[in-house]
């Protein structure tokens, strides 16, 4: 019987684990971006870092886009692994680094030390990821670790969110399925942003564009146990491929 949970009764089993000392909160965010990673390369076996690549192929990119939580942190974690792995990494931030809490943090500064951390409001404005056709390729990703299972408050017009995700609508080839990101892979952390674990709908506020959608990931990992918005109501249409992946608890 596959356990399906709520996102309090996934936190619940994060504090019960880490409360009863079988793991930190840190080693869970490593374990998640790290499965985030292990599963890429497992659904995608032609991106995987075993192949011997030409060292004067272009290398691979990704663009990741952290949120101000825990999602975030494991975005950081994804990035640097990535990079670490020869990829050419660009990392946004929605929101500020001092705010992030404790792990996410620290997974900032880890990828601090390999590479800049551009505001995310440059990627909906000008930025290098705002998809220029001609650096984004097929095998090139798009990661999404906006917001999580911690997404509580409706999303409004003025995030940086509806902007990128209308900029990307703009820049689809044409006939493009809607709310595909131009020319790249789209991996969601844990959920596509913008989605109630609870209940699989957009948390929108009134002032947020109707047309705004989360973005349509080509893939979906989450941590443990599918969650019921993963399931339910939007949560199928931009989950893409769902990969549960554990994080030993
Ligand atoms: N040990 C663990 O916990 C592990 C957690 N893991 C990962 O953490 C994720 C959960 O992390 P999380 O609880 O920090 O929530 P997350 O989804 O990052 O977003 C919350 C942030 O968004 C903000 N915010 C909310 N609504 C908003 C809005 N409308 N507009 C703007 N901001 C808004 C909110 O602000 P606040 O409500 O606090 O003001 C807060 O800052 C989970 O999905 C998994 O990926 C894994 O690493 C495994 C171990
Ligand atoms: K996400």
């Amino acid at each position: 019987m596959v356990e399906i949970l709520s996102a309090a009764g996934m936190r619940a089993r994060e504090a019960a684990a880490i409360a009863g000392g079988a793991v930190t909160g840190l080693a869970l965010m490593e374990r998640a971006g790290a499965e985030v990673v292990a599963a890429i390369f497992e659904v995608w076996p032609e991106l995987g870092p075993d192949l011997a690549r030409d060292p004067a192929a272009e290398p691979r990119r990704a663009a990741v886009l952290c949120g101000p939580g825990n999602n975030g942190g494991d975005g950081f974690v994804v990035a640097r692994l990535l990079h670490d792995l020869g990829w050419r990494v660009e990392v946004f931030l929605l929101g500020d680094p001092a705010r992030l809490p404790p792990d996410a943090r620290r997974n900032h500064d880890l990828w601090a030390a390999r590479g800049p951390v551009r505001p995310y409001l440059d990627a909906g404005a000008a930025g290098a990821f705002a998809l220029d056709p001609a650096l984004w390729r097929e095998d090139s990703l798009l990661v999404d670790a906006l917001f999580g299972i911690g997404l509580t408050r409706p999303l409004r017009a003025g995030l940086a969110a509806a902007r990128l995700s209308r900029d990307t609508e703009f820049r689809l080839p044409q006939g493009a399925p809607r709310g595909q990101v131009a020319g790249c892979r789209v991996v969601a952390v844990d959920i596509p942003s913008g989605l109630c674990a609870d209940t699989g709908r957009v948390l929108r506020a009134p002032d947020l564009p109707t047309d705004w959608a989360p973005f349509t990931a080509d893939l979906t990992v989450t941590f443990h146990a599918p969650k019921i918005g993963h399931l339910t109501a939007e949560g199928p249409a931009h989950c893409g491929r769902l990969v549960v992946r554990p994080i030993g608890l």
